[in-house]
């Protein structure tokens, strides 16, 4: 569903975004992962558009399409054919073609209710959303959605709270009932699991592997363990570049791999038995 060629962006002389390719097809667990300063968040950034890359495209293909799926479906130049060049597109934009994304600071609006939160991000997104303005009956619909959304994510109960009184960990998952709320058919997560208690990382694992396989997860993270309960593929970047890319295990084991961020990580908090292992931080 997302090409991602020849990608670069620089800051000054800094070369933040190295040339990376990367192709996730729709459902697609992928993560990426690499020390401090290598370029994750700027890649994540350069797909939501809030970033545009100095060169190389990005393209997305249209839900339903014959070309999206497996890579292993069909040719990729088929595929490349049916999709959008995306590259120049606005961040709102993107946002109505279905790419969502949570951020390393989990943005809420404190001064609204929980609800209401959820409310206003399902309203950006959706047609229906806009006219919940002018018709009552769509206007309760979407609450009624906004409200499914809470109880996905255990804040149901908060509803009426202002987001600014929950914590960090309730914070989080309200970021992500209202980047859930577009029904997004991609999810950029930046560091999810940051700041988060080891429970609150158990219930963030559960929720994120509860996600419809139509959502393709294209996750940033730091906590290793997440990683592997989480995604099937991951790209290793260092300086920028893709040292790495392949299935989760695999990639991990790489010399190369445990050589530049996995030397840290105890052997127990690799293994994809959830999040029993204490979080773990590789070398930055
Ligand atoms: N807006 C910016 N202006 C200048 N330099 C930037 C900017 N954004 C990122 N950089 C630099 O680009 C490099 C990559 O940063 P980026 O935040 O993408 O790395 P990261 O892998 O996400 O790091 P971390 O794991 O610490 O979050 C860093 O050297 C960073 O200082």
């Amino acid at each position: 569903m997302l090409t991602l060629s020849h990608l670069t962006r620089r800051y000054g002389s800094l070369t933040a975004v190295d040339d990376v390719s990367l192709r996730l097809p729709a459902g697609a667990r992928h993560a990426v992962i690499g020390p401090n300063g290598a370029g994750k968040t700027t890649l994540l950034n350069l797909v939501a558009g809030t970033a545009r890359p100095d060169s190389g495209r990005i393209l997305l293909t249209p839900p339903g399409c014959p070309g999206e799926g497996n890579p292993a479906e069909g040719s990729g130049t088929a595929k490349a054919a049916q999709a959008a060049d995306i590259t120049r597109t606005t961040a709102a934009r993107r946002s109505r073609l279905g790419i969502a994304r949570s951020y390393q600071q989990p943005s809420v609006i404190a001064g609204l209710s929980v609800l209401d939160n959820v409310v206003l991000a399902a309203w950006r997104h959706h047609r229906e959303g806009r006219a919940a303005w002018r018709r009552p009956s769509a206007g309760r619909r979407l609450r009624e959605t906004a409200l499914a959304g809470l109880e996905t994510v255990g804040l149901a109960g908060l509803a009426d709270r202002q987001a600014g009184e929950l914590s960090h960990g309730q914070r989080r998952m309200l970021d992500l009932a209202a980047a859930l709320a577009g029904k997004p058919r991609l999810l950029l997560l930046d560091e999810p699991a940051a700041g988060l208690t080891d429970r609150d990382i158990g219930r963030l694992v559960t929720l994120l592997r509860d996600i419809p396989t139509d959502v393709a997860l294209l996750l940033v993270e730091h906590h290793i363990e997440v990683v592997t309960a989480l995604a099937d593929t991951v790209t290793v970047l260092a300086a920028g570049r893709v040292l790495v890319s392949g299935g989760t295990r695999d990639a991990l084991a790489r010399p190369e791999v445990r050589e530049i961020y996995l030397d840290a990580v105890p052997a127990s908090a690799e293994t994809p038995a959830g999040c029993s292992a204490p979080p773990t931080g590789p070398r930055g």
